[in-house]
């Protein structure tokens, strides 16, 4: 059967990178990506910005909204403080198999299931509190129901960042325009790029206020 290019992705990791070397793996497929398929990843330039992000909010709890090929999962973990967990979400059965075979992350755990469903079962089935970072990544017109969903259900507390990748291209125009519009966010833009592409690209940190 033709194996996808995420299948062609993990291939090349497992080819190229060191079982256990996170930054290893974020190196194999940002070459993979940048030099022979294009993919989705957030990408070298953007996960830079991601790193100071999150090493400045030194979360306890990450949330993850969209795996994909598990490059953001990754470079989340390999930074994070000990104890620290990474629930990340994925709606493509076959993408969250990939994830699962790319690094057996000690600490990351990929719930699968649709973003509304999955969030809705935190506080009940994975005994979640509040969430101290969110990584936006999953799909453009979910971004905004997601943030008020998570607002309703009280997962968001003084302090919690959420930083949304693509807000420029694809775009989540709906999305930016309510959090920097809300008295309950302080926000911020980085400028960036399109993963692998010259096209312009950034990240919105949106800070809750409670
Ligand atoms: C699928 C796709 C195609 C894009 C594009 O314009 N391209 C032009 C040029 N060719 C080469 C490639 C691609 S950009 C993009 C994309 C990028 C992300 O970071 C995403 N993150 C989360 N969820 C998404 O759906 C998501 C889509
Ligand atoms: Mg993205």
């Amino acid at each position: 059967s033709s194996r996808s290019k995420e299948q062609r992705i993990l291939d090349f990791v497992l080819k190229h990178a060191v079982p256990g070397d996170p930054t290893s793996v974020l190196n194999a497929i940002d070459k993979y990506c940048s030099q022979q398929e294009w993919a989705m990843n957030v990408g070298d330039e953007k996960g830079l910005i991601l790193d100071r992000v999150l090493q400045e909010a030194s979360p306890s709890l990450v949330l993850e909204l969209g795996t994909y090929c598990w490059y953001s999962a990754v470079r989340m973990a390999r930074l994070l403080k000990q104890g620290a967990q990474i629930l990340t979400v994925e709606f493509n059965r076959n993408n969250a198999d990939i994830a699962h075979q790319i690094l057996q992350f000690a600490g990351v755990q990929v719930l699968e299931g649709s973003s509304e469903e999955v969030i809705r079962q935190l506080q009940k089935k994975h005994a979640v509190d509040t969430v101290d970072f969110i990584f936006i990544d999953h799909w453009k017109d979910r971004y905004l129901p997601d943030t008020k969903l998570m607002e309703e259900l009280g997962l968001l507390r003084k302090g919690t960042v959420i930083l949304a990748d693509n807000v420029i291209f694809p775009g989540a125009p709906d999305y930016l325009q309510y959090v920097r519009s809300s008295p309950k966010y302080d926000c911020t833009y980085y400028p960036s790029h399109l993963e692998y592409l010259d096209a312009e690209d950034g990240l919105e940190k949106a800070v809750y206020k409670g």
